[in-house]
């Protein structure tokens, strides 16, 4: 062994368990937590018989000067006596030699790191990549691998390093992919996975797996993950795929399967919570700059020209900012979270008639979320929900143009004229830029490190620039919006010039629902019966 045993290690962490389940030893020696008994198997997958009462708990750690750990769910919890095996990685030759490659079992990240003086320490995250144990064998590792949702830029990068880290970190042989989203598991046909079908799909947009929206069926899909004799799974997708990634986990632990779940957060609208940013979104971003400056170029040409451009953002607008914020040529930005109106004083009338007159031109950006209550019931989507049950918005680019085009022609008498640019599409279904490509290996080896550890049912994601295991339920509890009270908001404001179109009352209320949540109301978030607690002290 060239580096140090997990058990070797000294923890700062004095572990006790204050816990309503049961405690198992587990083969770390560490106390953990188990709910349910070990029985023989004929289809080689450990098991044990849960009860109907056993329903998921999180595993919550406290310690020291108010350290919470969300912790994520592991084999040894409901699979007590697993074995373990050495990591391969320590004799590979490209990571034996980089002193503390292994992360130390305690090692977390920190969900905050703005603190004060007299601050708790707050939530912190498990922190993620290879342990020096781990609970497959190469051999026995049969992993799958599916995509849902939308496009995103980045998503065969995933699915190549997915490959590639199980097949050079780990020895893994086996690698499936499923076609056409979480309905392939049980109506489509697989394909397999090896580094040289993925070799160079990184440099291609869109998903070799196909993707879908719908579909979900949690008893069929675990069926199919039984039957096929699959022992890791790897979710890519973005809010409403987690969800249903952590459902399938619960029917995994249900039936005591040695599966682990691992989920991949893809989204174009940044739209996952406490992750730093979603990959795809910096390509999604670069693209977008392209049809900015075309409708600034057009806007420019004309007399009182009007260039229009709607992004993605069903209800999170940070494509829109960042393009804008990154761009400069845009006059205003308008996104779901900051509600606007068109007439009157204030309104985006009277700034668009201000701008044309001191600059001659006009740039708009807007999120395609932004402004749903002006127009509903103009268009027929009104109501209508895809097949997700995400609800279908009404082309807000289109409504606004014609909106922009009628006051200026009836009431200001005023020639414009405005060009409306789409490129919605065209900015998740790039190859991803050189930066999306590092991050999407990344996570991609993070998630493959995760699940050979025994990790299961996390999300695994950057928590200020570190990679990290996350719960499945911090992440599909909420989702991640711009907030307008913040700093990023208002540098916007600032560099557009645009009004904010709020009065104080709106701002005054806005802020008590956007300020994050305390470390105290993060902990409340749970009551104390659903929470399996360990108290930590500190040794050092
Ligand atoms: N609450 C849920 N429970 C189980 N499955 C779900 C749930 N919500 C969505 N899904 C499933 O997840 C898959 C993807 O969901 P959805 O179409 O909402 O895209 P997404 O993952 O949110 O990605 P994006 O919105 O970024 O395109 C679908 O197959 C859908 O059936
Ligand atoms: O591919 P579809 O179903 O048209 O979905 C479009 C939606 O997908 C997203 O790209 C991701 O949720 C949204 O920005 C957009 O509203
Ligand atoms: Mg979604």
């Amino acid at each position: 062994m060239g580096s140090v045993q997990a058990s070797s290690i000294p923890s700062p962490l004095n572990l006790s368990v204050v816990d309503s389940s049961r405690t198992c030893s587990s083969t770390s020696g560490k106390p953990s937590v188990c709910f349910g008994t070990t029985t023989g198997s004929r289809d080689g997958y450990s098991r044990v018989v849960m009860g109907a009462s056993d329903s998921f708990k999180p595993k919550i750690e406290t310690g020291s000067f108010g350290y919470v750990l969300e912790d994520v769910p592991r084999l040894t919890d409901y699979i007590p006596d697993l074995p373990t095996y050495t990591n391969p990685l320590q004799d590979n030759p490209a990571y034996s030699v980089v002193k503390q490659y292994f992360v130390h079992e305690d090692d977390s990240v920190a969900q905050k790191i703005v603190v004060h003086k007299n601050s708790p320490r707050g939530t912190h995250f498990r922190r993620a990549g290879p342990r020096q144990k781990v609970y497959f064998e190469s051999d026995d590792v049969h992993a799958c691998i599916v995509t849902c949702g939308g496009l995103c830029p980045g998503l065969n990068t995933v699915i190549r390093e997915i490959v590639c880290g199980l097949y050079h970190m780990y020895g893994v042989k086996k690698v499936l992919g499923i076609a056409g989203g979480y309905k392939g598991f049980y109506a489509r046909n697989t394909i397999t996975l090896t580094p040289k079908i993925v070799n160079d799909i990184h440099k291609r947009g869109g998903t070799i797996l196909g993707t879908s929206r719908g579909g979900h069926d949690t008893k069929k899909i675990v069926d199919s993950i039984q039957d096929r004799g699959i022992n890791q799974v790897y979710i890519i997708g973005g809010d409403g795929t987690q969800k249903g990634a952590s459902v399938i986990f619960e029917e995994i632990r249900r039936r005591g399967l040695k599966v682990a779940v691992a989920g991949i957060p893809k989204t174009i609208d940044n739209d996952i919570p406490v992750i730093d940013k979603s990959f795809g979104f910096d390509t999604a971003v670069e693209e977008a700059q392209r049809a900015i400056n075309a409708a600034h170029v057009e806007a420019g040409s004309f007399e009182n020209g009007i260039g229009v451009v709607k992004l993605m953002g069903r209800n999170s607008g940070f494509i829109a900012m960042y393009a804008t914020l990154a761009n400069r040529d845009v006059d205003c930005c308008l996104i779901p979270e900051s509600p606007f109106y068109l007439e009157g004083p204030g309104g985006l009338f009277e700034y668009i008639e201000k701008r044309l007159r001191e600059n001659g031109h006009f740039v708009l950006v807007i999120a395609e979320g932004a402004g749903q209550n002006l127009l509903s019931g103009s268009i027929q989507t009104m109501g209508k929900q895809d097949e997700s049950g995400n609800k279908q918005l009404q082309d807000v680019g289109l409504w606004i143009s014609q909106k922009i085009k009628d006051h200026f022609s009836n009431q200001k008498k005023m020639g414009i004229t405005l060009k409306y640019i789409d490129p919605t599409y065209m900015i998740r279904a790039v190859p991803s830029i050189a930066s999306d490509n590092v991050y999407s290996t990344l996570l991609a080896q993070s998630a493959v490190h995760g699940a050979m550890a025994g990790y299961t049912g996390f999300t695994v994601g950057p928590v200020n620039g570190r990679h990290a295991y996350i719960p499945f339920y911090r992440i599909i509890e909420r989702q991640n919006n711009v907030v307008i009270t913040d700093r990023m908001w208002a540098r916007l404001l600032s560099s557009t010039n645009q009004p904010s179109f709020l009065i104080p009352i709106d701002i005054i209320e806005d802020k008590r629902e956007e300020e994050p949540p305390t470390q105290i109301s993060d902990e409340g978030a749970y009551s104390d019966e659903n929470v399996v607690k360990k108290e930590v002290s500190c040794t050092c």
